[in-house]
This record gives structure tokens, C-alpha cells and sequence, in this order.
């Protein structure tokens, strides 16, 4: 299987409507993969809090447009990162879209570990509350979004739902990077998946961006890491490594489950 990550610089020269014009063209240039990632809300960036309200688009709105069509022309899977979403009811969620290669849209997912504590996306957005999963051939695919990679429970869950490769856009700044490759590593070694990381270049909001997007194996193995630049990490897996490594090292099978602490008042 060939994945391509495309680790788009996000700066703020670049109106929404260019650079979404601009990643559509980088989609379509990858039509000898088979499933291409963006980052998470690359229209605007994943710190530019100030701008989600007036960027916000429906579901199906230009970004979806511009990515469904990118998909089906390279004929590729497309996970298109995030955008915000504004719901029918008014709320904004940071909501993932996943192609299909014919361009229909395979799954949608709605972060649920918003960032920024008491302010920025956790005040501005909802939560998501449900897990998604997308079956691809070859894989499962398990989504989840940037600040979600804290949560190792949340890939827990997906792993118990059939998730064999896990699939995470996001927009991590410079100053956490060891955090990002460290979780990166631990997701995929404590839960023998493969991990798909991809972040954005640039800065944006005055946060300079990590970089840095990763694929690691399910034996923790760094199979391909990008620098902190714009530019596409292209990789080539097997994803029968899941299967064998859950055979040969059985550890996820060694779980105890419902665990408790002796009541001792
Ligand atoms: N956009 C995010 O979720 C940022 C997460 C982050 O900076 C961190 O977990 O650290």
C-alpha cells in the first residue's frame, strides 16, 4: 500500500481560496497512491482560532467540493484533514472528511479531545462523541485528530472496533514536537498498528508549526519521517504487518480489563 502525507505549509500570505486550489492540484498529483492524507484545518490552521467562525463551512461545502473531486481525479483514497465545520444547528466542530477514489464520501469524523484547555477550539467547538472507522482494502482504517493522540484510550477503542492502520491530521506546534514523535511511536507499538501522522509546515497565528509528519510500523518502527517544510512523505506498507505482528507478539491479547481499586473507606 502507498501513502502519501501531504504536509502543507499554512501561512497566513495565502488567502483560503488559493491554498485550497493549491492542495486540490497536490491531491491530484498523487494518482500512483493509494491513500493520500492532509493535515488537520488546513484552510485556516489548527491555532488561527480567530478565523474558524468566519471560515466555517457546511459539511458538504467548497472544501468538500474541491476534495471529492481532487480524489476521484487521482482515483485515490483521501483523507482531506479537517476543516471547520459549522453544523445545521449553528455549532463548529473540527471534522474530518474521508474519500472515497470515486469521490463519495466514506466517513466523517468529529474530534473529540478539543485543545486549548479554557479557551481557542475548546470553547469554540463542540465535541465529537462518536469513533469512526473506514474500511479500506487491504486495512481498517481508525480516525482520529491531533490533541486526541494524548488519549490513548480513544485508540483503544478504535483498535477494539478493527483499527489496523490509524490515520491522524494534525496541526502540532514546534515547541511539543518530541511529544508528537514519542506518541506517534507509543500509539503504534502499544496498539501493533500503523500509524499515519501528518501535520502542517509554516506558521500560522505566531505558532510555528511542527512538521515533522510520521508513519510508524506496528512495531514501533519509524518507516518515514518529514522534516519541518512544506513537502509530501510518500511510503510504501504492508499492511499484513498488523496480522503478524499481533500473531508473533500476542500482547494485546494479555489485556486485563475492569480493573478496580480496593475500596478502603
Ligand atoms: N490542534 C491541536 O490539537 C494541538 C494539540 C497540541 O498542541 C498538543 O497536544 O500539544
Amino acid at each position: 500500500m502507498r501513502a502519501s502525507l501531504i504536509q502543507i505549509a499554512v501561512e497566513e500570505g495565502e488567502s483560503v481560496e488559493s491554498r485550497r486550489r493549491r492542495v486540490a492540484s497536490l491531491v491530484r498529483d498523487q494518482n500512483g497512491a493509494d491513500l493520500v492524507v492532509l493535515p488537520e484545518l488546513w484552510t485556516t490552521g489548527a491555532f488561527a482560532f480567530e478565523e474558524f467562525d468566519a471560515e466555517a463551512e457546511p459539511l458538504r461545502g467548497p472544501t468538500y467540493e474541491a476534495m471529492a473531486k481532487a480524489a476521484s481525479d487521482a482515483g485515490v483514497w483521501l483523507h482531506a484533514g479537517s476543516i471547520p465545520e459549522r453544523a445545521p444547528d449553528g455549532t463548529l466542530y473540527n471534522t474530518s472528511l474521508v474519500f472515497s477514489p470515486t469521490g463519495d464520501l466514506a466517513a466523517s469524523y468529529r474530534k473529540i479531545h478539543r485543545f486549548g484547555f479554557d479557551k481557542g477550539e475548546a470553547v469554540l467547538m463542540g465535541a465529537g462523541r462518536e469513533l469512526v472507522t473506514v474500511p479500506l482494502p487491504g486495512t481498517t482504517v481508525g480516525v482520529a485528530t491531533c490533541y486526541d493522540l494524548r488519549f490513548p484510550e480513544l485508540f483503544r477503542s478504535l483498535v477494539d472496533a478493527g483499527a489496523e492502520t490509524l490515520v491522524i491530521p494534525a496541526g502540532w506546534p514546534e515547541r511539543r514536537r518530541a511529544h508528537w514523535t514519542l506518541l506517534a511511536q507509543a500509539r503504534a507499538v502499544e496498539n501493533q498498528a500503523f500509524v499515519l501522522a501528518c501535520g502542517t509546515a509554516g506558521t500560522h497565528a505566531g505558532v510555528p508549526q511542527a512538521g515533522h509528519s510520521i508513519v510508524v510500523d506496528p512495531w514501533g518502527e519509524v518507516l518515514a519521517e518529514a522534516g519541518a517544510d512544506e513537502e509530501i512523505l510518500t511510503v510504501d506498507f504492508d499492511p499484513g504487518k498488523v496480522a503478524t505482528t499481533r500473531e508473533q507478539f500476542p500482547a494485546l491479547k494479555d489485556r486485563v480489563l475492569g480493573l478496580k481499586a480496593p475500596d478502603r473507606s
